[in-house]
């Protein structure tokens, strides 16, 4: 059986006295894809903050990789890919070398300036995700889904084992949403990192993710993403209270 990199057991939180989770217990394996889908509201980001240690948890118990995420200090093996990553303005004065340079900010500290090292890894990160040729280029001055894209690099530079995307393709246009999942199964593929992908996308996530997990304050389905399309309507009637209109893209299926 493979290693369960993340093991979330009984966990609640709340915000004052108002519940948002409720005894949540799921587990990420390594090289495992899973889709976290769930209604506005549903405590989706919540979730990642406490498996991020963002917010104290005081409800049940966090593993990453076998240990408790009060001692866990290996932070550089989970790269976190942010839903507000995309809205640098066209003004932001820093060029794409610069922002994945960012994801390196931890491991060298604020200010010792990169080496030679440093500069290759970046160099490499960029041509991992296909932007090569825009090293150089102002952030603000590309597409949403471009920018998308440096934001997975900055993540990747560190050469985590694991990657936590917050809706990484809102605001992202159908062609460019379609090249972002190729490049995470090829990442997933060929490295063996493994994801946790929040969407509101349904059909995008069932289609491109190997498990779903589908939380509404309580998590209502954690399985097989196969299993998920086969029973979704009844899954979403349960979590959701109504069967929602799912957009599967023509180009999803390639037809
Ligand atoms: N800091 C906070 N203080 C109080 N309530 C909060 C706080 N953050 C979130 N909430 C509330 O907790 C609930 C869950 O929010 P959360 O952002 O986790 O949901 P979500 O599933 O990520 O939503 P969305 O899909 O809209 O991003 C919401 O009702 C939200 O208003």
């Amino acid at each position: 059986m493979s290693e369960l990199i993340l093991d979330v057991q009984h966990v609640s939180h709340q915000y004052e006295s108002r519940p948002v989770l409720e005894d949540i217990t799921f587990g990420l394996k390594r090289g495992e894809m899973l889709g976290l889908v769930g209604p506005n509201g549903s405590g989706k980001s919540t979730l990642l903050k406490l498996i991020l240690g963002v917010l104290p948890l005081t409800n049940g118990m966090i593993h990453w990789f076998g240990q408790p995420l009060q001692k866990f200090d290996a932070w550089p093996r989970i790269g976190y890919v942010s839903q507000k990553a995309n809205s640098f303005n066209s003004g932001f004065p820093a060029t794409v070398s610069e922002v994945v340079m960012m994801g390196l900010t931890g491991k060298l500290g604020l200010f010792r300036r990169p080496g030679r090292a440093e500069r290759e890894r970046v160099q490499l990160a960029i041509e991992t995700v296909g932007m090569g040729e825009f090293a150089d280029r102002n952030i603000g001055r590309l597409s949403g889904g471009q920018q998308q894209r440096v934001f997975i690099a900055r993540a990747l530079v560190s050469e985590p084992d694991v990657l936590i995307l917050d809706e990484p393709t809102v605001g992202v246009d159908a062609q460019s949403e379609e090249k972002f999942y190729e490049l995470l199964q090829r990442l997933n593929r060929e490295r063996g990192i493994s994801m946790i992908l929040v969407s509101h996308d349904l059909g995008a996530v069932s289609t491109k993710m190997h498990s779903i997990a589908c939380l509404n304050h309580k998590l209502f389905y954690h399985g097989g993403a196969k299993e998920f399309e086969e029973n979704r309507t009844e899954i979403l009637l349960r979590s959701y209270g109504h069967d929602v209109h799912v957009l599967h893209h023509d180009h999803h299926h390639g037809h």
